[in-house]
């Protein structure tokens, strides 16, 4: 289990663009914890830098665990699938577990593969191409292949956008139980700010250069918070739209 995950003075730019800036907050295990924030605000950024696929210009980020090494899962923001991908979601389920050096699974990663089918309600998919699977169906995969290494993080990045509310609620009641039964901490990136009073614990509300942390009735209920976060961020985005050229953004810089 998770013990701490503990940013401190987190600094990330992109083509000298400051986008996190002197970010520092803690993460209680077995909590979830919603990452709110206009289009651009870096959430994706944070998430990328916590899992070591974005190094920051500065500041440090410390995972402890009880075993050695903190095991995370990711389900990442878009991820192309080939509709005639002929692999099977069982398969595409285990390739989120331990890489062995061989290639058929060990009795215990097999019992550990159905158990996450059963936990996540992919069992009945398990011998359907993945590319035939409907959105909300696939979603379900994605989570068992992060959930199937048991980690100690989850990383959710907007994993629940484009289902209908009701696969939305689903997902999410999957996400909790993973809490409440096996202590996973979560952090998910989200624009439902229903569901983020629904199912977070905290909230880390981020825009460029200024972020704040708190309980949820703490962020949702100051009006005045929320609209300063997101009308500046429109208006700030308003402005490059109208000169980008002369915004020193690159437009062809992205890493979705
Ligand atoms: N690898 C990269 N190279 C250059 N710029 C990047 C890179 N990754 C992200 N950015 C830029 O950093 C900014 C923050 O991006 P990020 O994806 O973290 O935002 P976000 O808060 O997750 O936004 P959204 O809600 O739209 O998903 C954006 O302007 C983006 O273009």
């Amino acid at each position: 289990m998770l013990r701490r995950v503990q940013i401190n003075n987190l600094h990330v730019s992109f083509n000298g663009e400051e986008i996190l800036k002197e970010l520092s907050f803690d993460v209680s295990p077995a909590q979830m914890y919603a990452i709110i924030g206009p289009n651009g605000a870096g959430k994706s950024t944070l998430l990328k830098s916590i899992l070591g696929l974005i190094h920051p210009q500065d500041g440090e980020i410390v995972l402890s665990s009880d075993q050695k090494k903190t095991v995370i899962g990711y389900v990442p923001q878009s991820r192309v699938i080939d509709d005639e991908m002929p692999i099977s979601a069982r398969d595409f389920i285990s390739l989120g577990q331990t890489a062995s050096p061989f290639p058929w699974l060990s009795r215990r990663e097999k019992k550990t593969l159905k158990e996450i089918m059963l936990f996540t309600d992919s069992d009945r998919l398990a011998r359907k191409p993945v590319g035939k699977l409907s959105g909300g169906e696939r979603q379900r995969v994605f989570l068992a292949q992060a959930l199937v290494r048991h980690p100690d993080l989850l990383l959710l990045d907007e994993s629940t956008a484009n289902l209908d509310p009701d696969a939305q609620r689903r997902m999410m009641e999957l996400v909790k139980k993973s809490v409440n039964e096996w202590g996973v901490t979560v952090l998910f990136i989200c624009h439902d700010l229903q569901m983020v009073r629904t199912y977070a614990d905290h909230i880390l509300l981020m825009s460029r250069n200024f972020f704040k942390t708190g309980d949820v009735p703490s962020i949702l209920d100051d009006q005045n918070l929320l609209k300063s976060v997101f009308q500046s961020s429109f208006v700030e985005g308003e402005r490059r739209h109208e000169s980008p050229a002369s915004s020193g953004l690159s437009l062809s810089a992205s890493s979705k």
